[in-house]
């Protein structure tokens, strides 16, 4: 099933007099339980999509509906509801708070995402889903004492606390070696399965394609045939 559907999308910037269409009529949709992997050259887009996407930046014409319900007309508001409560954010760096350990960054995660469960039940929560992406026992740790794996890990973990239905990955990667890559990308794509999350990812790192179900190959503001 379709959970995530991206209908002509444009977008364009202007710079002073001249305007660029980044993107020039984009048309995807994402299923439950299954990673679709964005591929394609520097500048093609692929960011400025997974943006527009996560509903973080306006498309200047198009519709992008999630779960049935239209984007385009909400207000600032319940988009920003919407990215709180159902969707997660992995990126190339984890951005992890230098002065919280790992359990107060996933504890910090359920406040923003205005979780109703009582704080020992989210502390239940917080263990299974540190267990789940095997830190658990790292959870009175700072970040400065993890390795970039670990931080990633705990950056996954964040993503996915307040489970949500989709999750957005830029380059989750970009920053580590291939054994810790490949061990990241297997664990995104057993979590994508195991809790029925629909993966959107951008990369540039062909290797990791074959976590994807899905290879969506972008060229110059369009999506490739295949
Ligand atoms: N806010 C903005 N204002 C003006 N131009 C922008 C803006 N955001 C992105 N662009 C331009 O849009 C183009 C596509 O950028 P985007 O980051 O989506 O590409 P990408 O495929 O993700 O590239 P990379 O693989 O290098 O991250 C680039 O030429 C970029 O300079």
């Amino acid at each position: 099933m379709s959970i995530f559907t991206i209908d002509g999308v444009r977008k364009s910037f202007t710079n002073g007099e001249i305007t660029e269409e980044i993107l020039k009529g984009i048309d995807l949709s994402l299923k439950e339980g299954e990673v679709t992997a964005l591929v394609g050259a520097s500048g093609s887009g692929k960011s400025t999509l997974l943006t527009i996407a996560a509903g973080l930046q306006p498309a200047t014409d198009g519709q992008i509906s999630f779960d049935g319900e239209k984007m385009n007309a909400m207000n600032q508001e319940e988009i920003r509801k919407i990215r709180a409560s159902k969707f997660g954010f992995v990126f190339q760096f984890a951005h992890l708070v230098p002065f919280l350990t790992v359990e107060e960054q996933l504890m910090l995660m359920l406040d923003v995402a205005e979780s109703k469960l009582p704080k020992r039940a989210q502390r239940k929560e917080v263990e299974r889903i540190l267990n789940l992406v095997g830190m658990d026992h790292r959870k009175n740790a700072y970040p400065s004492s993890l390795s970039g794996g670990e931080k990633q890990r705990v950056a996954i973990a964040r993503a996915l606390i307040h489970q949500p239905k989709v999750l957005f990955a830029d380059e989750p990667t970009a920053s580590l070696d291939s054994k810790r890559s490949n061990d990241i990308m297997s664990l995104i794509r057993e979590l994508t399965k195991t809790l029925g999350i629909t993966t959107l990812l951008v990369t540039h790192d062909e290797e990791m394609l074959v976590y994807a179900d899905r290879v969506i190959k972008m060229s110059d503001g369009l999506i490739l045939p295949n």
